[in-house]
């Protein structure tokens, strides 16, 4: 997750791999409701982890379900079998419709038949979201529901004791959202003893997730009539039965944004994408009807899709959007790179999502510099040539976060659209947490980039000058990978000597460095699958790491695996020699220096910490002596680069150093002047 203010992706040029969706934030949601409901116990597989399932999961709990994680991930609900638990509880549910519509058909109906307060809230943006449509359906019904806030919008109190009238057809509009519907088909069942006839005035939209409602209330053991998209008619005597175990599918809308990538820059073979494919329940799954009538050429298995630029630019297109709502607005960043205007219609319900989705994608694509109209309902954007470096604000919408990141393709991509090459800024890329919380992890595993359009930021300096606790406080606050090129060294003095090399033998060491099977991963360094974490860092190994480092065979040996290290969105290195041999280009080099006396005094407090005892004397003339043999020794001495910005940072806090890079490395980037 980049819980950091913003994130700068630079040009990227191609796209090649294998994503594995995370599971749908619309199946996740329903199932659990459906589960929590039920008696008995529902094993969950491929949950969805992200906001909106937590919110609804912390509402199952409150409510009364047991909630186990199994080891192997798998979710088990045991549900309250329609019974209420507890007669009152305040539920948060954040910003997700999927919680908040349903649980608020599900609480109002429990409450009216077996009494309780509940009294049901979210974000700011979700009290400005509608439910009126919903709240008139209940209490017609009999339900008793007060807006706390504003009327028709959350927050909302939901009370009983109260009668309902169940004889006539339940009347609810379908032309906002149809996450209305979807909250009645959901919850009516709790209250079945006769037929209950749900219809719907006006045109239901966003028709495909009223499918997705029907199918998994059968699979709940609930078989909803349905004539055309009408009228809807639960059978008497409906129980939520669970089937035991449900596997939810990938997320079909956050598969629109790897479509889109493969349509855009997977050039020479498909970027295949796992999780949903022809046999997927979720109606976004027709995106991919889009971006092939876009140009992607896609080839679908019953659970996978392999997708591959096919017309470059792309083609225009013109499309009702209305059975895709979610997955349309990445139409509206593949309209950049079209070969004419696109018009994407029929969206009205995007004025009253997470943000006004209209008003949000015309102002962000407007400061990429395209140009683009929108109607109440409807949406245009041309094809974009000049491309401007644009901070894109995100408006707390994960769906904005995640389609501006393919902005960031352009440049490269062919002859024909050959441009400046930008940075495209998202501010707030946690906001994709709401449904997708590795969604640009995910996107930096499968995209590259020129290298040297990729930033890096080079931190030199010598021993216990605090190098990587800076490295991994900056690369944090960027979301840049980290390459402690100090880890290689040592790895590879550790991995010769324990196969009994001699370490004055530079040719024999260099064998060792080019066969070095050496990770990185959240903090840990494995080497040929063993945790060497902490060998790494021991005393020992870095005077061996000195050692080797010497040899000019090794150096080149490391050299290729330290570049390979440069990827998007981009490095922050810290050695000895990073902005001098290994990225002379580097954007910012730093040279970072402290006094012999402070860096003995902090390596004696590190080695105190672990309960290794040491002295200062000793620890101070070790460093001095190191510092020497850095500096004289003939490949790459230890030396700032003529273009180092130098930095001593003994009376500094690690803060303090950091924002200080942060401030040269913001004057050097594309957003120094505020737009
Ligand atoms: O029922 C669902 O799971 C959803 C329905 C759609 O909402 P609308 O019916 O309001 O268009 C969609 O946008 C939302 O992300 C999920
Ligand atoms: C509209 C969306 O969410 P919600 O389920 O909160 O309606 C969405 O995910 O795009």
């Amino acid at each position: 997750m980049f819980k950091i203010p913003f994130l700068d992706i630079p040009p990227l040029q191609r796209a090649a791999g294998t994503v594995r969706l995370p599971g749908s934030k619309s199946i996740s949601n329903r199932v659990l409701l459906l589960a929590g409901l039920s008696e008995g116990q529902t094993a969950v597989h491929d949950l969805l982890d992200s906001d909106d399932t937590r919110v609804m999961l912390a509402s199952l709990r409150e409510l009364g379900c047991q909630l186990e994680q199994r080891e192997d991930g798998v979710l088990l609900v045991t549900g309250i079998g329609a019974q209420l638990k507890g007669s009152c509880a305040k539920l948060f549910l954040g910003n997700a419709g999927t919680a908040m519509r349903p649980l608020t058909a599900a609480l109002a109906l429990l409450a009216a038949t077996q009494g309780g307060e509940f009294e049901l809230s979210g974000v700011p943006r979700m009290h400005e979201r509608p439910i009126g449509d919903l709240v008139d359906a209940l209490r017609a019904l009999g339900c008793q529901i007060e807006c706390l806030g504003n009327e028709g919008y959350p927050p909302l109190r939901l009370s009983g004791p109260s009668a309902l009238k169940l004889n006539e057809p339940v009347r609810v509009r379908g032309d906002v959202s149809s996450q209305f519907l979807t909250a009645l088909l959901l919850a009516l069942p709790l209250v079945s003893a006769q037929p209950v006839v749900v219809e719907v005035v006006g045109e239901l939209i966003s028709k495909p997730y009223v499918h997705i409602t029907l199918e998994l209330l059968a699979r709940f053991g609930i078989q909803v009539q349905r004539e055309g998209w009408q009228r809807f008619t639960i059978p008497a005597g409906s129980r939520y039965r669970s089937p035991g175990a449900v596997h939810v599918e990938g997320d079909a809308s956050s598969a629109s944004y790897f479509i889109a990538l493969g349509a855009l820059a997977a050039i020479e073979q498909p970027l295949r994408i796992e999780g949903v494919g022809s046999a997927s329940l979720q109606g976004d799954v027709r995106f991919a009807e889009a971006a092939s009538a876009m140009g992607a050429r896609i080839e679908a298995g019953p659970n996978w899709l392999a997708v591959q630029r096919g017309a470059w630019p792309l083609k225009a297109i013109d499309l009702d959007c209305n059975h895709i709502p979610d997955a349309a607005m990445t139409l509206a960043v593949m309209a950049l790179y079209a070969d004419g205007p696109s018009t994407l219609r029929n969206i009205a319900s995007w004025r009253v999502k997470e943000t006004d989705r209209i008003a949000a994608m015309a102002t962000e694509l407007k400061k990429l510099g395209a140009q683009v109209e929108e109607g109440p309902d409807w949406l245009r954007v041309h094809p974009l040539r000049l491309w401007q470096s644009a901070s894109i604000h995100t408006y707390d919408d994960h769906r904005v976060a995640m389609c501006f990141s393919l902005a960031a393709f352009h440049g490269l991509l062919g002859k024909e659209l050959v441009g400046p090459r930008v940075t495209v800024r998202i501010e707030d890329p946690n906001c994709v947490a709401k449904t997708f919380p590795d969604y640009f992890e995910t996107l930096f595993e499968v995209v590259s980039a020129d290298p040297a359009d990729v930033p890096v930021i080079t931190i030199d300096g010598p021993t216990a000058s605090g190098k990587g606790t800076l490295a991994d406080e900056v690369a944090h606050e960027l979301g840049y990978w980290i390459l402690d090129s100090g880890a290689l060294y040592r790895a590879t003095g550790l991995a010769a000597s324990r196969a009994g090399i001699d370490l004055d033998d530079a040719q024999a060491v260099a064998a060792v460095a080019r066969g070095l099977d050496l990770h990185f991963r959240k903090g840990r360094a494995t080497l040929a699958g063993e945790d060497v974490t902490e060998a790494l860092r021991a005393e020992a190994t870095g005077l061996m790491a000195s050692q080797v480092a010497a040899h000019q065979p090794v150096r080149d040996a490391l050299q290729q695996l330290q570049l390979d290290f440069r990827r998007a969105p981009g490095l922050v290195a810290d050695g000895r020699d990073m902005g001098t041999a290994i990225f002379p280009d580097a954007g910012l080099k730093v040279f970072l220096t402290a006094s012999a006396a402070t860096r003995a005094e902090r390596r004696h407090k590190q080695l105190i910490s672990k309960g290794i005892s040491a002295s200062i004397e000793g620890l101070r003339a070790d460093l001095e002596a190191r510092d020497a043999r850095d500096k004289s020794r003939s490949a790459s001495p230890l030396k700032p680069a003529a273009d180092a910005l130098s930095l001593d940072n003994s009376a500094q806090t690690i803060e303090e150093s950091r924002d200080l890079l942060l401030r040269w490395w913001a004057e050097r980037g594309p957003f120094s002047v505020q737009r």
